[in-house]
């Protein structure tokens, strides 16, 4: 069986561990945290060089075959962090080759355009509706409906592309045995979410466009499915509104692909929105850095050339799963 990246560097992190605390030294580092610098760094065998985001290392990690691609696709794709990364409040600013690559906001808007690009040739419906059911497989593994106790899933969906995966991981959370309600107050005149809300309601799944009481008997979780990449500045009613209600109550919550309301590669504001859970789809943004909740990746949809001339490094599912966990 193939060995990933990141089971190869849980396997050194472990071992590195077992070493140290033989030798009473660091005992503090957490196996699961293996992607954080304070773990790499504590371990010197683990660290690895600056390579996979120059253009240099992006050709020598890709086959001859991909090669054609890449001078067009690294035009529109920055292959080093921004230079701003440093001042995020990020707290991994190491990229190593054994790492899943953690996205800034352009480039995470850059993968989609190739995606939806001549070349890859999806739709977004297409990739929406993969991106909604990966959400509800992993929601499905974290919260599987027994641990909810007959209590309902609320899913507050925004007015783009981050809500209409929150339509479609209701319409699957529904056909998987939950009971689902959706919140849905900025309703675009749009064919695709038209279409996904009448699928919904078809589906028995009820639309609110005033916010539901967020009652803990009532509810055994929220999905926030409100803003995704394309967010920026503060969130602006009902948004507001609804995060500090989210905040206030003692429901869990899964964010679909960012926690709304944090900058897309700085992380949270303050008070900003507290997930147990994220399912980070295609690949992580930066802010995802400092979540520190279940982490899950979704949005197997990334064909294998992409995947290396932009060095993603994703990490590898299991056979059929739509999910992976980070
Ligand atoms: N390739 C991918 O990565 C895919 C991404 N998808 C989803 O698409 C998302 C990105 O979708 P979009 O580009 O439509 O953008 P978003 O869904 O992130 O949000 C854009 C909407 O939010 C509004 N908005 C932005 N800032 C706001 C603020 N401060 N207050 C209130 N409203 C604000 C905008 O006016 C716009 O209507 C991703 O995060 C992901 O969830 C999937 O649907 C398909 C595949
Ligand atoms: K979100």
């Amino acid at each position: 069986m193939r060995c990933t990246t990141s089971q190869a560097v849980r396997s050194l992190t472990h071992l590195a561990q077992v070493k140290y605390s033989r030798h009473s030294c660091i005992t503090t580092v957490a196996i699961s945290q293996y992607h954080h610098t304070s773990a790499l760094n504590a371990n010197p065998v683990l660290r690895s060089p600056r390579s996979c985001y120059t253009s240099e290392s992006i050709h020598a990690r890709a086959t001859n075959k991909d090669k054609d691609s890449i001078a067009s696709i690294t035009q529109n794709h920055p292959t080093k962090p921004n230079d701003n990364i440093n001042s995020t409040n990020a707290t991994n600013t190491d990229y190593t080759d054994s790492m899943v690559k953690y996205l800034t906001q352009e480039e995470a808007k850059s993968v989609d355009e190739h995606l939806m690009g001549d070349k890859y040739a999806f739709s977004i419906d297409q990739l929406m509706e993969l991106a909604g059911l990966s959400v509800a497989c992993a929601v499905a593994e974290q919260y599987p409906p027994a641990l909810l106790n007959d209590k309902r899933v609320l899913i507050l969906c925004g007015p783009g592309n981050n809500g209409g995966d929150g339509l479609v991981a209701a319409r699957h959370l529904k056909l998987f045995g939950y009971s689902v309600d959706v919140y849905y107050p900025k309703q675009k005149d749009v064919k695709l979410y038209k279409s996904l809300t009448t699928q919904c309601v078809n589906m028995e799944v009820d639309i609110h466009t005033d916010l539901p009481q967020l009652d803990g008997d009532k509810y055994g979780l929220l999905i926030d499915a409100m803003f995704g990449f394309s967010f920026h500045g503060e969130p602006r009613e009902p948004f507001k509104t609804a995060i500090a209600r989210m905040n206030e109550c003692d429901i869990d919550t899964c964010s679909v692909d960012l926690p709304s309301g944090w900058d897309v590669e700085k992380g949270p504001p303050t008070d900003g929105l507290k997930p147990a859970m994220l399912v980070s789809l295609t690949a992580p943004k930066l802010c995802a850095k400092t979540f520190t909740g279940h982490h899950y990746l979704g949005g197997r949809f990334v064909p294998p050339e992409l995947e290396r001339v932009l060095g993603l490094n994703l990490p590898s599912y299991a056979t059929s799963q739509m999910f992976v966990k980070l």
